[in-house]
């Protein structure tokens, strides 16, 4: 006899008569129809895998038995890979994100800089004999590799890194040294037992001159022993330079000195993705709890509300909610905008890049640090449950946290967002951006709250902080202050017109999105309806930007709270639809709170029994220590 599933009959009721279509707002968001088919297959035969599955919570494991437990996984991964349903590419790019690769190995990747940054940096900056020659064998998994450009004393002023590669034209060989403590490399992920190679980033010194950072493929372990090589401390290796500068002895500058960046470009590109799959996580996690936990009392004498219920929870949580699709389809745009830019550049045609580095700045600093805010609202909306590391919440706030630092940190992100902005305004010139600024709207500064009118407001105030802060710099520049003293003195008014910046990308695209996309109409209703209670709720929250650059009076912020909460309560119905209709599975959320049954507390149970403490009533240390001291009478 078929065993009847269970279902939380909260969640069910949350899920009879869903209004859209979920699989039509799943397509949207795997790009289509047959990309769902894909990943469903593609997750199904790797989550079908036994030996992919943890025997025990990675949580009870020593450090070293968490390593050598995601290394075996990974490498079983790769093995699986030449099978895979999906193809290579679209299966590295799921096993290397937030979403199916964080279900197998919940601690991490130990080759995911060997496909997120080793191989990309070849891919982007190696010369043709160069990637014939490594690309293949790191292809195969003949090599494994990591990104090693960040030191103990360095890691966001790459003109300030220490390590030196030093050309001797005699021997035609580079040799690369750490002068000091603070020269050793420092945070590059599976430098310490797993990479055998690296792309080393180095100042590079030839006839006694240092032309900058430089990219180095260097060797780190003997291919069969894996023991470090000779002197591998003080290098002094058999380093090849990565992208051709040195022709017979003599150094060319290359055509952009800004390519050597290149592969950062790529990766902060992507962590918006990521960290947008860690919200979606954190949002299904908590709306569906927020469904199945009653507490306390809203109407005197009722049963116990869904503290979904709570208006309080809904303005917790719908706007993540909203922010996931925000983030979303701004990453799809940055992602086409990645390919266009790279494609030009292939052909020498760097007039992109400026705009792809401004952007990319700006997305990754705005999507990594709204999301890790989000998470933790999350978190908190699920009270004590919510702690537990078996919520998988710990994990998920250390993953998109972990993204504010790494790929840039997000203030020099943002102060790079502003030097881009401030050149583009000055000069009137540049490309994508240059449609908000130039494009600034014109006329009187009057408001209406629709939705076209809140856009118009987001562009004043994208516009209007570029110059005030272009302002503040000229009063510091007639006070004689040194151009990087004027700077300095402004970065507060330049990180705000960059956030306002990033957050008019974000905007535009959530509503362009929806007025290209084909979709029906009930799906399009509950998608405006996210839209617009995004960009209202970030417009609340960030108010004194827009007092400071519109005529927005207190009149229409009163409107625009009332809008809100109206929205807050047309959504709420939905919520659990929504969350559905990302088709995460229960293994991608890896949380009792999330499960698609809602059979909350029994799992929470379940989990917290495989805790080692709980295999005995008396653990032995009650003996060792807790005995003792109840007996000695303090
Ligand atoms: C092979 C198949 C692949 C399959 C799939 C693989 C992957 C994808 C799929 C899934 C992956 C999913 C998720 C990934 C998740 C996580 C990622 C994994 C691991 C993360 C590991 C982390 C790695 C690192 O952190 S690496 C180290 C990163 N470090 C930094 O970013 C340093 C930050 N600092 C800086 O960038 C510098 O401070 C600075 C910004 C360069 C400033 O330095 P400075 O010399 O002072 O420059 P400025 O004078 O300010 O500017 C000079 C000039 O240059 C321009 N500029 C600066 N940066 C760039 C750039 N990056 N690109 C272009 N142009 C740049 C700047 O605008 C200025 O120009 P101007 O003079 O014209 O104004
Ligand atoms: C999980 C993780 C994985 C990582 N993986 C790698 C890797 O694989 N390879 C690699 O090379 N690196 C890696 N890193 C290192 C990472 O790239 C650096 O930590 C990051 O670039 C920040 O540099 P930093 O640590 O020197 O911070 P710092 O720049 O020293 O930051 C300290 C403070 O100084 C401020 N600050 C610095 N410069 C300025 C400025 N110009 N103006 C205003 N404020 C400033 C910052 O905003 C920050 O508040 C990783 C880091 C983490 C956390």
């Amino acid at each position: 006899m078929s065993k009847e599933i269970y279902e939380n009959p909260d969640l069910k009721k949350e899920r009879q008569n869903c209004p859209f279509n979920k699989e039509e707002i799943t397509h949207l968001l795997d790009g289509g129809k047959e990309k769902t088919i894909e990943r469903k297959q593609l997750e199904n035969y790797i989550l079908s895998d036994e030996q992919l599955k943890d025997a025990v919570p990675m949580e009870y494991l020593s450090h070293a038995d968490k390593y050598a437990e995601e290394l075996r996984k990974a490498c079983l991964l790769m093995h699986k890979l030449a099978d895979s349903p999906a193809g290579q590419v679209p299966t590295l790019r799921a096993l290397m994100g937030a979403g199916l690769g964080s279900a197998v190995l919940k601690e991490g990747n130990p080759l995911a800089l060997h496909y997120v940054m080793f191989i990309p940096a070849l891919m982007g900056q190696g010369t043709i004999d160069q990637q014939a020659k490594w690309l293949e064998k790191a292809y195969n998994l003949n090599m494994i590799g990591t990104y090693a450009q960040t030191e103990l004393g360095h890691g966001t002023f790459l003109r300030g890194l220490e390590t030196r590669a030093t050309y001797d034209p005699k021997t035609q060989e580079f040799i690369l040294e750490s002068p000091s403590l603070t020269a050793y490399k420092w945070w590059p992920g599976s430098l310490g037992k797993t990479a055998n190679y690296a792309v080393v980033m180095a100042q590079l010194y030839t006839k006694g001159k240092c032309e900058g950072t430089h990219p180095f493929m260097v060797q780190l372990r003997d291919e069969e022993t894996h023991e470090p090589l000779p002197g591998i401390v003080n290098m002094w290796l058999n380093p090849v330079c990565i992208s051709s500068y040195i022709h017979y002895g003599t150094y060319v500058k290359p055509t952009n000195s800004k390519l050597s960046y290149a592969t950062m470009v790529f990766v902060r590109v992507v962590v918006c993705q990521d960290v947008t799959t860690n919200l979606r996580k954190a949002v299904t996690i908590a709306t569906r709890y927020s469904c199945v936990r009653r507490q306390s009392e809203l109407k005197p004498g009722d049963r116990e509300p869904q503290v979904m219920d709570y208006q309080a929870q809904q303005n917790k949580l719908l706007p993540p909610l909203a922010a996931t699709f925000a983030f979303q389809l701004a990453a799809d745009h940055l992602w086409n905008l990645y390919h266009t830019a790279n494609n030009n550049i292939e052909q020498g045609d760097l007039e992109l890049l400026p705009d792809l580095h401004g952007l990319s700045c700006a997305l990754k600093a705005l999507c990594s640090s709204e999301a890790a805010n989000f998470v933790e609202v999350c978190r908190q909306s699920c009270g004590g449950h919510g702690y537990m590391s078996c919520s998988n919440f710990p994990r998920i706030y250390g993953q998109v946290t972990a993204a504010e630092t790494y790929e840039g940190e997000n203030t020099v992100l943002w102060l790079q967002v502003a030097r881009y902005l401030v050149k583009t305004r000055k000069e009137q010139s540049g490309g994508l951006s240059v449609k908000y600024l130039i494009g600034e709207e014109k006329g009187p500064k009057t408001v209406d709250t629709t939705l076209e009118g809140i856009v118009k407001l987001y562009r004043r105030a994208a516009v209007g902080l570029v110059d005030v802060a272009i302002a503040e710099l000229d009063k510091s520049g007639r006070k004689g202050e040194a151009p990087h003293d004027a700077w300095n003195h402004a970065a507060v008014y330049l990180i705000k017109a960059a956030q306002a910046h990033a957050r008019l990308f974000v905007v535009e695209s959530f509503v362009d999105s929806l007025k290209e996309g084909k979709l029906s109409a009930p799906v399009r209703t509950v998608l405006s309806q996210l839209c617009e209670l995004f960009i209202i709720y970030w417009l609340l929250e960030r108010s004194g930007d827009f007092f400071l650059c519109s005529n927005l009076t207190k009149q229409d912020l009163l409107l625009l709270n009332s809008k809100y909460v109206e929205l807050l309560a047309a959504i709420r119905p939905q919520a659990v639809n929504l969350v559905d209709s990302f088709d995460l599975r229960d293994e991608v959320l890896n949380s009792p709170l999330g499960c698609w049954d809602g059979n909350v507390y029994q799992r929470l149970f379940d989990e917290a029994a495989k805790s080692p403490l709980n295999q005995s009533n008396v653990h032995e240390s009650f003996h060792k220590y807790l005995k003792p001291l109840l007996k000695s009478n303090l």
